[in-house]
């Protein structure tokens, strides 16, 4: 899936239009339904902080939820708002502003080499070459990745491969990144790589996670079980709550 090469303008910190009272993301009366199989209910969440968390057990309905918040999977009942746009007819718009990135980078990777990769959206979007030239090189760069521009996308080690599809989704300044377990296929190195590289992103972020060490800081995290949310709080209280869940299963 290529969906975040629509991510694009506005730039993080940019006025995201609508009214203050509608910023941030907001979930009313949210459900979903796969076929026949329920997989989230009654959600109502108004998201506004920058750092929010989101753990659960496997199959609680966390990837769903994530897919939700860009329009990716859209709610069988209720409504989901990106800054008072709703997903369901505006959700060209919300992807501009929300970006994605998967759990496997190679997924997002669609192109040869890494420069390519990352110019591609920005190309889509006719940004003129020069300035594609410009942004391609400064995000490169600030990931660590400027040596490797013109090396095949697919030969970069998983740490890699997973700061280029951030990168990928950096470039085209949305001002919300969504990321479905992150550090999941990392080693530790990386793990902790990819969670400094979150901790300093300007952006709003929503992290699904099992990884409970990459919470800390955060502002909010929701748990997530059979579908519903049991818990919505700071990361201690929230990971207390998770970690009880578990141990009495
Ligand atoms: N496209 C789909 N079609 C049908 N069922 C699906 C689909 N995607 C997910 N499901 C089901 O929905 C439920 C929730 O899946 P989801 O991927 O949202 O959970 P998760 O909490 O992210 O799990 P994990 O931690 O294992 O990644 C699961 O029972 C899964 O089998």
């Amino acid at each position: 899936m290529r969906f975040r090469r629509e991510a694009a303008s506005p730039a993080a910190g940019d006025a995201a239009g609508g009214t203050d009272a509608a910023r941030g993301i907001e979930l009313r009366g949210v459900g979903h339904v796969y076929g026949e199989r329920p997989v989230l209910a009654d959600l109502d969440l108004h998201l506004t902080e920058n750092r929010i968390g989101v753990v659960g057990a496997n199959g609680s309905g966390k990837s769903t939820f994530a897919r939700l918040l860009n329009g990716l999977v859209l709610p069988t009942t209720g409504q989901v708002l990106v800054d008072g746009l709703d997903t369901r007819r505006q959700v060209r718009e919300v992807r501009r502003r929300v970006g994605f990135v998967f759990q496997d980078p190679d997924a997002q990777i669609v192109h040869p080499t890494v420069a390519e990769d990352v110019a591609f959206g920005l190309e889509n979007q006719g940004v003129p070459p020069a300035e594609r030239a410009e942004r391609v090189a400064e995000v490169l760069d600030r990931y660590g990745l400027a040596g490797h521009a013109d090396h095949p996308a697919h030969l970069l080690s998983g740490g890699q491969k997973q700061l280029l599809a951030i990168a990928g989704v950096l470039v085209m300044r949305p001002a919300r990144i969504v990321f479905d377990e992150p550090t999941t296929l990392l080693d530790l190195v990386n793990a902790r790589r990819v969670a400094r590289v979150i901790g300093e992103l300007p952006q709003h972020v929503v992290v699904v996670t099992h990884d409970l060490d990459l919470l800390e800081g955060f502002d909010r995290v929701l748990v997530i079980d059979e579908g519903r949310l049991v818990e919505d709080g700071a990361p201690e209280v929230a990971v207390r709550a998770y970690r009880k869940l578990m141990a009495d299963r």
